[in-house]
């Protein structure tokens, strides 16, 4: 568990402090996958690199697991930054190495484990992201998507119990992003990692973490389970990153709506009942006329959701309304 305890960190630029991290409590349970979202500058990266206290804070305490680790010496920290993984939008790969190389640096650097310990552990993760057959290749050989498993492989090594992605997937293309969250999910699941994730792209939340935090100039403005942050964004922060992710032009969707007859609702149906048959049965009971003005359907994480803006028209409106939340669909009244 890492926990944040009234964290800041301000830099200290030509004698002024600037702040990047206001007072900041919050905490990360083990085995979940968290992620932070916010625009550049927001202070995503100060906060990840305070976890492994690349950066010290300014005020606070950081305990990981109930230890304060702002009070570590040389040697503790030594010892808790092999348990803290990290991998980078740009990967940081050392180009003069080849790929077992790469993935064996940081247990040599370690200096605890044998020769064999290290073979066995290189073999065993090059085959966990899929790059057997690339050990003997330098890193310029290979794509941006096998870098950043190398990369992942690498982060692995010393066994940590906490991964930290900065913008791990940023500089890949959209099907490699895809391929590349799959692994730090399976990852997530098979070695019960905690991970912290940040991006500034709310789709990668919504297809890996199961938390979120929003970050806007140095605070955390919304925290919350993605599919709460994500379905009912209240910050504007939060909203602006949600309809940025769902492509969503604010001006054209009023445009749309202006044109609309009756009342606007946005229903939102979550798991088993995204796939019912509801909206022609509340139009039979209530005789209200829906038309659809947008929707879609999709997952978070591994659960599907739906979202519809309709219009109605006649009937009984009430009815129509109470039979929606009577099967679980939340109704949002846009007008
Ligand atoms: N080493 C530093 N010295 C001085 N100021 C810094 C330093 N690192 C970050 N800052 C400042 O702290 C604030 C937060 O920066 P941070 O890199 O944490 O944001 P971010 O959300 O990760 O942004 P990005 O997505 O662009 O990386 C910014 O105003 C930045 O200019």
């Amino acid at each position: 568990m890492i926990e944040f305890d009234q964290v800041q960190k301000s830099y200290e630029v030509g004698g002024r402090a600037i702040p990047a991290l206001k007072a900041t409590s919050m905490t990360v349970a083990a085995g979940e996958v968290f992620g932070i979202v916010g625009h550049s500058g927001a202070g995503k990266s100060t906060l990840v690199r305070l976890i492994n206290l690349l950066e010290r804070p300014t005020g606070g305490r950081i305990l990981i697991d109930g230890k304060n680790v702002t009070d570590y010496n040389a040697e503790q920290l030594r010892g808790f930054r092999r348990k803290v993984g990290m991998i980078f939008q740009h990967f940081n790969l050392l180009s003069s190495k080849t790929v077992a190389d790469n993935i064996a640096f940081p247990m040599k650097l370690a200096g605890i484990y044998s020769r064999q310990q290290i073979r066995d552990r290189v073999d065993e993760l090059l085959a966990r992201v899929g790059l057997s057959d690339h050990a003997s290749k330098y890193p310029s050989q290979l794509s941006g998507g096998q870098k950043q498993r190398v990369g992942i492989a690498r982060a692995l090594a010393c066994r940590p119990s906490i991964l930290l992605c900065d913008e791990a997937t940023s500089a890949l293309d959209p099907q490699t992003t895809q391929s590349v969250l799959r692994l730090l999910a399976d990852i997530n699941r098979e070695l019960g990692l905690t991970i912290v994730l940040i991006t500034h792209e709310m789709d990668v939340v919504r297809r890996v973490c199961d938390r979120v935090a929003v970050m806007d100039a140095g605070e955390v403005v919304e925290l919350g389970a993605v599919s709460d942050v994500f379905l009912h964004p209240e910050h504007p922060t939060t909203r602006d990153f949600v309809f940025e992710s769902e492509n969503i032009d604010r001006d054209e969707l009023q445009e749309d709506l202006s044109h609309a007859e009756g009342r606007i609702l946005r229903l939102t149906f979550r798991g088993e009942s995204t796939y019912k048959p509801l909206l022609g049965k509340v139009a039979r009971e209530s005789g209200v006329d829906f038309s659809i003005l947008s929707g879609r359907i999709d997952h978070i994480k591994d659960t599907p959701y739906g979202q519809l803006t309709l219009s109605l028209v006649g009937g009984d409106l009430d009815i129509a309304m109470a039979a929606l939340k009577a099967a679980d669909v939340h109704v949002e009244v846009l007008r």
